[in-house]
């Protein structure tokens, strides 16, 4: 359903240019569940970017049910069936939750789909998705939007992040019966085991490639062993200098 061919990503920061993925050769099928892990800096964002169309890749294509995206805006993403969670949703100051939920469902279905994520509607929907909600809110709201609006392929990245542990297997269980519902393609960015054992397939991104794929039992050892997802404190070096190694 989806295949990158050979993609590569380059960001500008200041007058330096980084390599941040490199060679991407990944295909994804209809209906599997996906978990896409990794060390810090690995990649994992920087990709779901690429996917979504926020990040424009300098090489390499991306094939959707056949169709060539690599040149599609996100908005044309977005309706040929792609969807994104952020791991940091996006604040919009002035812009009430009620409003933002109308963009994905309507009006009759609002409360629902805040119950849905464990959030009581009289207290959310005449407030702002400003800075005064909490990172945990904010995510909560964010995956009601994503699960109201039909997707073929959907990308949480780090659905964990910010979200207390007894909720957490809830919003779990919502993606999961989502995916369950058929005809989607799941993919979680996410560094928490329980996710990780319930995935039909991992995929390891470490220092911007795909180093692996594969069950639990196969990856989770070999992240041990890899190099590139080590504690960087003894880079060599010492601490008056910029320069390692
Ligand atoms: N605008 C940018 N300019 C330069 N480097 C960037 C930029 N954005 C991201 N990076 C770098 O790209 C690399 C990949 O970042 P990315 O957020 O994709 O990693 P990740 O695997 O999602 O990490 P984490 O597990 O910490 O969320 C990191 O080293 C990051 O510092």
């Amino acid at each position: 359903m989806l295949k990158l061919e050979s993609v590569y990503l380059h960001l500008k920061n200041g007058h330096e240019d980084f390599s941040i993925l490199e060679d991407i050769n990944l295909e994804l099928e209809n209906n599997k569940f996906y978990a896409l892990t990794g060390p810090n800096g690995g990649g994992k964002t920087s990709l779901a970017k690429v996917i979504m169309g926020i990040y424009k890749n300098d090489k390499g294509r991306l094939i959707f049910d056949g169709e060539d995206i690599t040149n599609l805006s996100i908005t044309e993403r977005a309706k040929v069936g792609i969807s994104y969670a952020f791991q940091n949703p996006p604040r919009f100051k002035g812009m009430k939750i009620k409003d933002l939920l109308k963009i994905s469902a309507d009006e009759s279905s609002l409360r629902a789909m805040l119950r849905a994520v464990g959030l009581c509607p009289q207290d959310y929907l005449d407030r702002e998705c400003d800075a005064s909600l909490s990172g945990g809110e904010m995510k909560r709201i964010e995956l009601a939007t994503v699960l109201a609006r039909p997707s073929k392929l959907v990308i949480y990245d780090e659905p964990e992040a910010g979200v207390d542990l007894w909720s957490f297997e809830n919003l779990l269980q919502l993606i999961r019966n989502y995916h369950k519902k058929g005809n989607v393609t799941s993919v979680v960015i996410t560094h928490h085991e329980r996710v990780l054992s319930l995935a039909d397939e991992i995929i390891l991104l470490a220092d911007g490639k795909i180093a692996e794929r594969g069950s639990k039992d196969k990856i989770l050892p070999l992240i041990q062993k890899d190099s590139r997802c080590c504690w960087q404190a003894n880079c060599g070096g010492n601490d008056n200098e910029i320069e390692c190694y």
